[in-house]
């Protein structure tokens, strides 16, 4: 284990097993260690940093000019406010609630050209390998290019293997919508379970929730069903197969390297389900994979031609657009509805590798990003849909961005003089409002995304009612963000008559920034077109700061200690014991741990056997 760990977490471990020594001494050995670890390895924060050029420095001194202003006060400048709309193809975008003016927009463009940002999208999109501590190209814009363009890695055109994959994925779709392709007792199939975690599956949720409501979508997923089975929490797999017909279901394993524990388990675990009710013949007939591990997937049982796979340089929080969406998504909704998805992200795509900085969306957004966290202090970000189909915009990005920009070295392995990444959380509006917008309009300053629909794909309207329920969510998106912008000073409230001890508590100071994107509608082609825009927005964060945004090392020490546990926990079940002092655990995890086999015994059956979703509940024979 040790050798696979960077030289800091060795000494850590080194330091962890000399328990014996007494804890002042340890903590002092501890933080020698700990000096001469950063100072050997990774070496002083590095000059070059983006942090130490002019333009950054520029924008810290700029920063003294924006705290005299207020948003009240900016809004009211027509002109600035024309300046900071920007509309790409039906994406209307106003960052005029920003704390900026077009003197800071001026002022990131050079930073940007500091960091080399052009020429860095044109290294991506050229096939170069930017993700260097894997050695990789970084071609998600690839998954969803058109028939007719070409990207190169390695001086071959991968287009053409991407529509390969893509022309199988609609060949296979439409035969299981058909009925052409029936399930092991002759059935067809109905419902679809997508097996995978992280980008294997957030990024599909986030799809299929936002195609839920499109009628068109719905239409096309009459009398279907799309489950996603991500954790292996025994509730999960009990909620994905609850009402299920093995006959008339299709697994789908999604694992771009086929090695992830809780996938790998729960496939295991659903291969059992189909198999035990129809016998060793439905694995060919009901469980296909994704995946670029080709062999692994064979050495599970899964026969090649039922794998659909994808390659070494997509990210797994980048691979909705390839099969890891396109397979589960097209076989609920139709192949045809998720290439208008692929085509809307492509758009975006072609928009953000061509567009000057002043109108490229995504550029705009992501150097208002590094101006609110960077400069103005800001470390959070709450993307706020005013739309409940894209409820899980949020949970989709939140892995996109902290997963990518979450780092703590620059892209050579130096330590970064600031704090990259953004925390990102967020709900949909309304029900935000009656959540945590308390603390985003009276406590810390958070920048909000407002995103809203201008033509709702459902109408609801009550004769009688002022408007209609659509208007109603809107009403609020636009009255959020000028709630946060303005305030609501104490004058203001004096006038309405507010008790004096009150109006500290109903004080708003405002100056609180978003920014607002509206979409004509919310069919396949703008959730395709949202993805590449959020998509890019971190990569243009990544490129400026100088961080490696598609590498995610920092997943990994948590998987290696919980395959000690597990080997650790297998242990004790079969030599019926404790943990104990020789397992190596310090005395907290050891407690913990034996706190949890006691009281777990009640529940655990003494011969192993397989256990399914409403056993535990049975009464024991
Ligand atoms: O698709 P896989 O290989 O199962 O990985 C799932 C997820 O796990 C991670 O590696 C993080 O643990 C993500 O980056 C990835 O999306």
């Amino acid at each position: 284990m040790a050798e696979k760990l960077p030289p800091g977490l060795i000494c850590a471990c080194l330091i962890d097993r000399n328990r014996s020594a007494a804890p002042a001494a340890a903590k002092q050995t501890k933080a020698i260690a700990e000096k001469i670890d950063a100072e050997t390895v990774m070496g002083p924060p590095p000059q070059g940093s983006i942090a130490y050029t002019t333009p950054w420095q520029a924008l810290k001194e700029h920063v003294k000019e924006i705290d005299k202003t207020h948003l009240r006060d900016l809004l009211a400048e027509e002109g600035r406010t024309l300046a900071l709309i920007k509309e790409y193809n039906g994406i209307y975008c106003d960052f005029s609630r920003q704390r900026v003016t077009e003197q800071t927009l001026e002022l990131l463009y050079n930073l940007a050209r500091e960091a080399q940002l052009q020429q860095k999208i044109d290294a991506m999109f050229k096939g170069e390998k930017i993700n260097t501590t894997e050695g990789r190209p970084v071609l998600h814009v690839a998954t969803r290019a058109r028939r007719d363009q070409k990207i190169f890695v390695d001086g071959k055109d991968v287009v053409p293997d991407v529509w390969k994959v893509l022309d199988k994925i609609k060949d296979f779709s439409n035969k299981v919508r058909s009925g052409e392709w029936l399930g092991v007792t002759g059935k067809p199939i109905k419902n679809v379970v997508a097996v995978g975690i992280g980008g294997s599956f957030l990024g599909p949720l986030f799809v299929h929730t936002a195609l839920r409501t499109d009628l068109t979508a719905g239409a096309a997923a009459v009398g279907r069903r799309l489950r996603f089975l991500a954790n292996v929490d025994p509730i999960d797999v009990a909620r994905a197969l609850d009402q299920l017909r093995q006959e008339e279901t299709m697994v789908v394993i999604i694992s771009k390297t086929f090695t992830t524990a809780e996938t790998m388990l729960n496939a295991r675990t659903l291969r059992t389900w189909l198999t035990t009710e129809l016998g060793e013949a439905a694995v060919a007939k009901h469980m296909v994979a994704v995946s670029t591990n080709i062999e692994l997937v064979t050495a599970f049982g899964i026969e090649p031609q039922n794998a659909f796979g994808f390659w070494d340089w997509v990210g797994g929080r980048y691979s909705v657009c390839s099969a890891v969406g396109m397979l589960p998504l097209s076989l609920q909704y139709g192949f045809d509805m998720m290439e208008k998805f692929l085509m809307g992200a492509n758009d975006v795509d072609d928009h953000f590798a061509r567009a000057p900085f002043e109108s490229n969306l995504p550029v705009l957004l992501g150097l208002l990003s590094i101006w609110n966290v960077s400069f103005l202090g800001y470390p959070a970000r709450a993307i706020l849909p005013y739309c409940q189909a894209l409820a899980k915009l949020a949970p989709h990005i939140q892995q996109v961005s902290m997963e990518s920009n979450g780092k703590g070295v620059d892209i050579n392995g130096k330590p970064l003089p600031f704090d990259a990444g953004e925390l990102d959380f967020g709900e949909p509006g309304t029900n935000g409002q009656h959540s945590f917008y308390q603390l985003i309009h009276q406590g810390r300053v958070v920048p909000c995304d407002f995103i809203g629909i201008v033509r709702s794909q459902q109408s609801v309207y009550l004769k009688g009612e002022i408007v209609s329920n659509h208007d109603e969510l809107m009403c609020n998106f636009f009255a959020q963000a000028d709630a946060l912008a303005y305030g609501k000073s104490p004058v203001e409230l004096r006038a309405q008559n507010v008790p004096d001890h009150l109006i500290p508590h109903r004080s708003f100071t405002g100056n609180r920034p978003s920014l607002s994107i509206m979409l004509p509608e919310l069919s396949a082609y703008q959730v395709g077109q949202l993805l590449s825009l959020y998509e890019h927005r971190v990569a243009v964060q990544g490129f400026v700061w100088g961080v490696n945004s598609f590498d995610q090392w920092g997943v990994e020490l948590g998987k290696v200690l919980a395959s000690k546990v597990r080997q650790k926990m297998n242990e004790t079940r079969t030599g019926n014991r404790k943990i104990n002092a020789a397992d190596a655990f310090n005395p907290s995890t050891m407690f913990m741990i034996n706190k949890y086999l006691e009281g777990k015994n009640v529940l655990t059956y003494p011969e192993p056997r397989d256990v399914f979703p409403g056993d535990l509940l049975k009464p024991k024979d």
